[in-house]
């Protein structure tokens, strides 16, 4: 883990670097390309502020261009790609709901006009990304250190039988001391049987389309966090990742790489859905072939 932040403390000095000599060499000019630093409009914004010399007080010091470039590579970066990698694969695993992501972002761009299409929409390719999201949350379990003694109310649920379905039982209080790390379990919540049924480890983006009879269950679903501290990229997490989908699939057709294609799907699905756990949930294999769509 260590290694992980030195590599990544020098990745971001190299980025500053860059985006130093690309404002330096553009002074006077009037437009500024961001070529040199990717395009990266966030990075030359912050890199500006900590160069700013007007005043003291306007000026970002280098602990916080570290600590925002930090939040925008990991907390806005590593998050949204690899939350894309897992659902690009599942494009390719699962070709019907493909398809009817395909009608969907049909029905509604029509032409070949490319007008981005917007979450509230785009129904079925947000139910798409949320049930990604619900089976593989880049960040599964958060941490959170407790300043003040508290409590936490609590319920136990017992299993039926055998079967994998619980009932909700007596209510307690557990009490929480100053200085105690609480570990939000998101994983647990998120594949709770009680929340989401028996079928929790299926993947079913229409669970997340509400009905007249049924409302998707908000209060066990937590990939952004919630509260004071959770997200604030959540709503352009979304729209751009719908975006994204919605853009390829228009285009192309997803599919499982040409040498798993003779594979069972099974094993597609083990040989594809590998992950590990780094700063974020990281998948290790995903790959897909696209084809463009005639
Ligand atoms: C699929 C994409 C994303 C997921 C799943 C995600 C998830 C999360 C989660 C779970 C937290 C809370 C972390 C904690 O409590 O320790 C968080 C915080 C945060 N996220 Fe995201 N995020 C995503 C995309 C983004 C984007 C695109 C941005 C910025 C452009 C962003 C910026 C932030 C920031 C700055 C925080 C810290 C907020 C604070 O501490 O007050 N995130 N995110």
């Amino acid at each position: 883990m260590n290694d992980g932040y030195a590599d990544m403390r020098r990745h971001m000095m190299d980025l500053v670097v860059r985006a130093r000599q690309e404002i330096v060499e553009n002074e006077g000019k009037s437009e500024v390309t961001g070529k040199g630093s990717g395009g990266a409009a966030i990075l030359r914004n912050l890199v500006e502020a900590n160069l700013a010399l007007d005043s003291e007080h306007r000026r970002l010091t280098a602990d916080e261009l570290f600590s925002n470039i930090f939040s925008f590579l990991l907390a806005g970066h590593e998050t949204s790609s690899h939350s894309l990698s897992f659902a690009f694969v599942l494009l390719a695993l699962y070709p019907e709901k493909q398809q009817t992501l395909l009608e969907e972002v049909s029905r509604l761009w029509p032409g070949n006009e490319p007008v981005s299409p917007h979450s509230s929409v785009c129904e079925y390719t947000l139910a798409f990304f949320r049930e990604t999201l619900r089976l593989w949350p880049a960040e599964p379990r958060l941490a959170k250190d407790v300043d003040a003694d508290t409590s936490l109310p609590g319920v136990h649920f017992s299993r039926n039988g055998n079967e994998t379905s619980l009932t909700e039982g007596q209510a307690y209080t557990l009490p929480v001391p100053a200085r105690s790390i609480v570990m939000l379990d998101i994983w647990a919540l998120h594949y709770n049987p009680l929340h989401w049924g028996e079928d929790v480890h299926e993947f079913t983006p229409e669970r997340f389309l509400d009905t007249d009879t049924y409302r998707w269950p908000r209060h066990a679903y937590m990939p952004f966090s919630t509260g004071a501290r959770g997200c604030i990229g959540m709503r352009f997490a979304l729209a751009e990742s719908i975006c994204m989908l919605a853009c390829v699939v228009r285009q192309y057709e997803v599919l499982v790489p040409a040498d798993l294609a003779g594979k069972s799907w099974s094993e597609q699905k083990e040989v594809l859905l590998q992950w590990t756990t780094g700063v974020t949930l990281t998948p290790t294999n995903a790959r897909v072939r696209l084809r463009r769509r005639v």
